[in-house]
């Protein structure tokens, strides 16, 4: 199991916690609109981080993002596998035929 594999179990496991025993079963309480806005939040302080050319709080921030993602794919039940085999979808074709085939 991959690290984002154990997260996304911990995360799914939280769906049916106690909010006041979690961080994310309390931001899985509020919904998948919060959880979207967290991971919107997380991002955009992962791009001020390559603004300021701060390496290390890049690392730090896109590992907010990493865990804000899954936790919003899990609000709106949707499996990490599926996102990956989207991605292994891509890997035979070309960024630009990617490109072409969304117009
Ligand atoms: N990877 C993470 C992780 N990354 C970020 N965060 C939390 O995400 C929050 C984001 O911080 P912010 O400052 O943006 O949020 P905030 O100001 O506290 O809240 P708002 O007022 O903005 O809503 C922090 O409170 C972090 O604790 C995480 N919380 C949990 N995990 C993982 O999830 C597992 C389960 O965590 P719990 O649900 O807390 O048991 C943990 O073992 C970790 O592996």
């Amino acid at each position: 199991m991959t690290t984002l594999e154990r997260l996304e179990a911990t995360i799914a496991a939280r769906k049916s916690a106690d909010p006041d025993s979690s961080w994310t079963a309390k931001l899985l309480s509020k919904g998948a609109q919060k959880c979207a806005q967290k991971f919107g939040e997380e991002a955009i302080e992962a791009c001020m981080a390559v603004a300021k050319d701060d390496r290390q709080n890049l690392v730090y921030e896109s590992a907010d993002v990493l865990y804000h993602l899954l936790v919003m794919l899990a609000a709106k039940d949707v499996p990490l596998a599926e996102v990956l085999a989207e991605l292994e979808r891509r890997e035979g074709t070309s960024g630009i035929a990617e490109k072409a085939a969304r117009r």
